[in-house]
């Protein structure tokens, strides 16, 4: 399959560079303003294939889009320390104005991959600009958070995070909620492993968890700028799952019509990625506290996007 990647600064070179050294696609082609700065990730992404996957890597313009089946966006601006993604949303909107007339007039019917922040509010952005079908235009919403919580999970608990199944919902960003009720380690409640391991999952390590996930993004933005590895391997998982039919379970975002009552909004939840984008929504089992949390979360994203929930 060919991906065409919108965007070749950190966030894009990182989820081509992914795709190439894990195969998840033949072809990908890297557009950016910048056309030298395309040419440049491309070339060395390049270099990195024969170490890897025969995948063919090349900077383009938008006319070599024809036949992508997948259309990845992290064009745009990113936060500057201290900054939230919700204050993106006005530049990113702009940006996405310009870029998806060009897309579709090459690749009419593509699977769109936001990346791209506020990424929940994009990604209703980009399937309003679009008009594509909401099950084709998915935000990477939530799959970075997931991918936290399981990865400082597993350190606690000394197992891999591959054995871990925990979720985040609801925005990707400060009001996203950590499902602790329904989390679990194979087919084990989290919490009886936990006590097993002699690790017990107290407030306080609860909150150390909480805040490792919740605040990553602001971090590893004060330490070194941007952040671009942990969300170029989610890209590229959700390119393998789409182009190889999987229909495997991530956390993505999609505009829904109502989530707790309040809609439409768009915001993760465990989806079914295939062929055809999102094939279904495996709604977790939530604790009263959980689905108060995913209402409020809700309602932010309502907020951002401009209408009163
Ligand atoms: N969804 C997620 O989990 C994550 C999302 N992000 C977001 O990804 C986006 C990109 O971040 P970075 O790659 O760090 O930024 P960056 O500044 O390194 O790259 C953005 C690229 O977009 C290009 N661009 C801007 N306007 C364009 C246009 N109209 N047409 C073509 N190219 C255009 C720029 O030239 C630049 O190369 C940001 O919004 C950031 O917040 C970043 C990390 C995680
Ligand atoms: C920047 C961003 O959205 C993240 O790393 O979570």
């Amino acid at each position: 399959m060919k991906v065409g990647i919108i965007g070749a600064g950190q966030v894009g070179s990182a989820a081509a560079y992914a795709v190439a050294l894990s195969g998840a696609a033949s072809d990908v082609v890297l557009i950016d303003r910048s056309e030298k700065l395309a040419v440049a990730q491309a070339q060395d992404i390049l270099h990195a294939t024969p170490f890897a996957a025969p995948v063919r890597v090349q900077a383009g313009a938008y006319s070599d889009l024809t036949g992508a089946g997948i259309i990845i966006l992290t064009a745009g601006v990113n936060q500057k320390p201290g900054e939230t993604r919700l204050e993106l949303l006005d530049r990113n909107t702009a940006v996405f104005a310009e870029i998806l007339p060009q897309v579709l007039a090459v690749t009419p019917n593509p699977i769109l991959i936001v990346a791209t922040n506020p990424v929940d509010v994009m990604t209703e952005v980009a399937q309003r600009v679009s008009g594509l079908p909401r099950h084709r235009c998915i935000g990477s919403g939530t799959i970075l958070d997931t991918a936290r919580y399981r990865a400082l999970l597993a350190d606690h608990l000394g197992v891999s995070p591959n054995s871990i199944h925990a979720s985040v919902l609801g925005e990707h960003g400060d009001s996203e909620v950590l499902c602790w009720s329904s989390a679990s380690i194979g087919t084990v409640p989290l919490a009886s492993l936990a006590e097993q391991q002699g690790k017990p999952l107290d407030d306080v390590v609860k909150a150390r968890i909480d805040h490792g996930v919740r605040r990553a993004a602001y971090t590893i933005i004060e330490g070194k700028g941007a952040t671009w590895f942990g969300i170029g391997a989610g890209l590229a998982r959700m390119v393998r799952a789409i182009a190889r039919d999987e229909r495997a379970v991530m956390t993505v975002s999609q505009v829904e019509d109502s989530i707790e009552g309040v809609g439409p909004v768009a915001l993760s939840l465990p989806r079914i990625l295939g062929a055809d984008g999102i094939l279904g929504t495996v709604m977790p089992i939530l604790s009263p506290e959980e689905h108060a949390l995913l209402r409020a979360s809700a309602e932010t994203l309502i907020r951002a996007a401009g209408r009163t929930p």
